[in-house]
């Protein structure tokens, strides 16, 4: 089979030879033929051939010469060759592994056929390499594009969800805020007293209108004060400025139940002082005047304080004496229907007294036409001072009632007519308070003239009338209940 294929091949090169100058055969393993202008050569096997037109110096490669260009390997090295550079052809490549017959001549069909592809491969590869960078830019930018993408929907996906909760949020920051708003609320200015001068300060009927007032004085003064009320007539709103203060204090209780509280000083007013209030339950207004100031006593005594018992004018009925000093007695009528109230009063000055350690101080109604501050002013003096009897704290500027209700309707600028009623049953007819002994004993007297006390009084009812159009509450009528085809109702 060898030696057969080798005749062949010596056949197909001597034709070649024959027809082609310059074309030079190599066969590894076999002797090699060419042809010269001189004639034919033979060259012993794996001998190296030239071209007689190659050497010594370099030239353009015959067409069709069986040689390897640009893309040939050297032996023993990865080094490209220069394109066009000339080609050592040998019978067989050292290190190139190629066996005999299968390299060394090309077959006729490839040799135009090998540059072009290498060509095309090179064009490729190029294209290849651009394209793959290309490849690599997009898929770079679309990664990119896709992070940018993500980002920009995560971020939009997250100011939606920050939106929906600041939506939520805001109704319960504005709540927290009105809440802190109460928590730290600001309170009237309050003086500082030192623990020696500070004193524990009850007052029954506080919420009321005389014991409120009487509330932000000692407050403001520094003094620590408990307010207890059964919230018969007074309220809640009347001291709710004081509410959380360290000084202050506030109890639900009715006085007519014993209170163990440890205090230096009792201002006693709880009692309904109006006559509809005070006639709506006479036992009631007794039971608080008799039995209220009975415990306010004991208090007293149990913890040596010293107690003011708020009275009233009344105590002195419808007066034969004008105007009426402390001394005097009083004209009332035990069993009319102020008694509750007059009585009462009468009663507890007399168990102060009983008490033998008692300070009175008449107390004066709205209608005694007094200023409250002045009032509240007159009590404190009373309370501080060494007296132990009954002291007239009232306004002496004596005018009718018709002058007074005049004198009202002017400030008002009402329209309204004046309606004259029957008279009330044991209607005092004068009263005038004798202040002579506040003045000399507490250095008292009103200040508040009579036209700034009512304007004062009016601003202030205003405001009542005006909270409790606001306030009113107007029960639903309840749908009536049907019961077997009937209406029924409750
Ligand atoms: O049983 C009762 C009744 C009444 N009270 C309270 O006593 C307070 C009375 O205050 P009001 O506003 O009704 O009346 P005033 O402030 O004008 O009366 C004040 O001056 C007149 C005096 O005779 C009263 O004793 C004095 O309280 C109210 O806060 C009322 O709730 C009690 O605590 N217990």
């Amino acid at each position: 089979m060898m030696r057969r294929h080798e005749e062949a091949f010596r056949m197909h090169c001597r034709k070649r030879s024959a027809t082609q100058l310059g074309h030079a055969c190599v066969h590894p393993g076999l002797s090699a033929t060419t042809r010269s202008p001189t004639g034919l050569r033979s060259h012993p096997p794996g001998a190296t051939i030239r071209h007689p037109a190659a050497s010594p110096l370099p030239s353009p490669q015959p067409r069709g010469a069986c040689a390897m260009t640009a893309v040939g390997r050297q032996s023993g090295g990865r080094g490209r060759r220069a394109r066009g550079a000339p080609l050592r052809l040998r019978g067989r490549f050292p290190g190139s592994g190629a066996e005999p017959g299968r390299a060394g001549c090309v077959p006729p069909g490839m040799v135009s056929k090998g540059p072009l592809l290498r060509l095309l491969t090179a064009i490729n590869r190029r294209r290849m390499k651009l394209l793959t960078g290309l490849a690599f830019v997009a898929y770079v930018a679309s990664v990119w594009g896709n992070f940018v993408n993500m980002r920009s929907l995560q971020e939009n996906g997250d100011q939606k969800v920050e939106s929906k909760i600041e939506e939520a949020v805001a109704p319960l920051r504005e709540k927290i805020r009105d809440l802190e708003k109460s928590f730290t609320q600001k309170y009237p200015p309050v003086k500082f007293l030192s623990e020696k001068d500070r004193k524990r300060i009850l007052i029954t009927g506080g919420a009321g209108f005389v014991g409120s007032h009487l509330t932000d004085k000692l407050m403001m003064d520094g003094h620590e004060v408990t307010v207890v009320d059964n919230f018969f007539t007074g309220r809640k709103r009347n001291v709710e400025h004081w509410i959380g203060h360290e000084n202050f204090e506030l109890i639900n209780h009715d006085v007519v139940e014993p209170l163990y509280i440890e205090v230096d000083q009792i201002y006693h007013l709880a009692s309904p002082a109006s006559p509809p209030n005070y006639m709506y339950n006479p036992i009631k207004t007794l039971k608080t005047n008799t039995i209220g100031t009975l415990n306010m006593l004991g208090l007293a005594k149990r913890v040596g304080a010293r107690l003011l018992l708020a009275s009233t004018s009344e105590v002195y009925g419808d007066p034969e004496v004008h105007p009426q000093n402390e001394d005097y007695w009083g004209h009332v009528n035990p069993i009319g229907p102020r008694a509750c109230y007059d009585e009462g009063k009468r009663v507890a000055e007399t168990m102060c007294y009983a008490y033998m350690k008692q300070v009175y101080g008449p107390g004066t109604q709205t209608r005694a036409f007094q200023y409250v501050s002045d009032l509240v002013n007159g009590l404190v003096a009373l309370m501080n001072s060494n007296v132990s009897s009954p002291v007239n704290l009232g306004n002496p500027e004596e005018h009718t009632i018709l002058e007074f209700a005049q004198l009202i309707k002017k400030l008002v600028g009402s329209e309204s007519e004046i309606q004259f009623l029957s008279e009330a049953q044991d209607d005092p007819q004068k009263r005038k308070p004798d202040i002579r002994k506040a003045k000399l004993l507490l250095g008292w007297e009103p200040v508040v003239p009579l036209e700034e006390g009512l304007n004062k009084a009016i601003h202030y009812f205003r405001k009542e009338l005006e909270y409790q159009a606001n306030n009113q509450y107007i029960p639903k009528p309840k749908p009536a209940r049907m019961k077997k085809g009937r209406t029924r109702h409750n």
